[in-house]
């Protein structure tokens, strides 16, 4: 099951490059989701993950093709308002791309236009969303059944609700408020990936 972490976009350069580096060896890939930061800083924080040791195939840009084409990445993720699939696979035919959806129809079509992976959300309540009514757990295990890609779930995932969504053919999770809002990270982080192997030992011994 991957772990995904998406970047909230509230913090300084620095202090997301400190958070993200206490955690980047124990996830799948580091999200740079900043829709409020200028293409400068969105490069410098990749320049400081990357002078820092983390894996370059980790890190996905939220968006800005330019910037991962610049810093010679491999994952880009495109929000609904950004270019679409087959554009960016013409172009760049050797990127991984992923597509945020919020329905079955967008994920059919998503996966049709060349998506790698969908994000699929919100699955529960969160305050990222607040205001906005949950898709829940049955869309996204209708998803997974209609999609060969692997489905990323997103959207109050913590702790608590991990139970609800592991017996679902899932690629993964993604996170933003629960590690990244957290004054702990890789300790909140820990806690989600022991949650997933204890419901792991629960379906095994179903
Ligand atoms: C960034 C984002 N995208 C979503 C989508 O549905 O596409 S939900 C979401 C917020 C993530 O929530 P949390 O902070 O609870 O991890």
């Amino acid at each position: 099951m991957e772990i995904h972490i998406i970047s909230n976009g509230v913090m300084t350069v620095e202090e997301l490059t400190r958070k993200m580096l206490t955690i980047h060896e124990n996830v799948d890939y580091l999200h740079i989701r900043e829709k409020t930061k200028t293409v400068a800083e969105i490069n410098e924080l990749v320049s400081n993950l990357l002078h820092h040791g983390v894996d370059r195939n980790k890190i996905v840009i939220n968006d800005r093709l330019d910037v991962v084409l610049l810093q010679n990445l491999i994952n880009l993720h495109l929000p609904g308002h950004s270019f679409p699939i087959e554009t960016v696979k013409k172009y760049a035919p050797s990127l991984r791309v992923g597509k945020s959806v919020h329905s079955l129809n967008e994920a059919i079509e998503s996966e049709e236009a060349g998506a790698d992976y969908l994000l699929f959300g919100h699955i529960f309540s969160t305050d990222s969303k607040a205001n906005l009514p949950p898709r829940g757990v049955k869309q996204l295990e209708e998803i997974c059944k209609s999609v060969k890609i692997p489905v990323i779930a997103i959207g109050g995932i913590v702790p608590e609700t991990i139970k609800h969504i592991t017996n679902i053919n899932i690629g993964g999770i993604a996170m933003m408020s629960h590690i990244l809002a957290s004054e702990q990270p890789a300790e909140a982080l820990r806690t989600i990936k022991e949650r997933l192997v204890e419901e792991e030992q629960d379906g095994e011994s179903l």
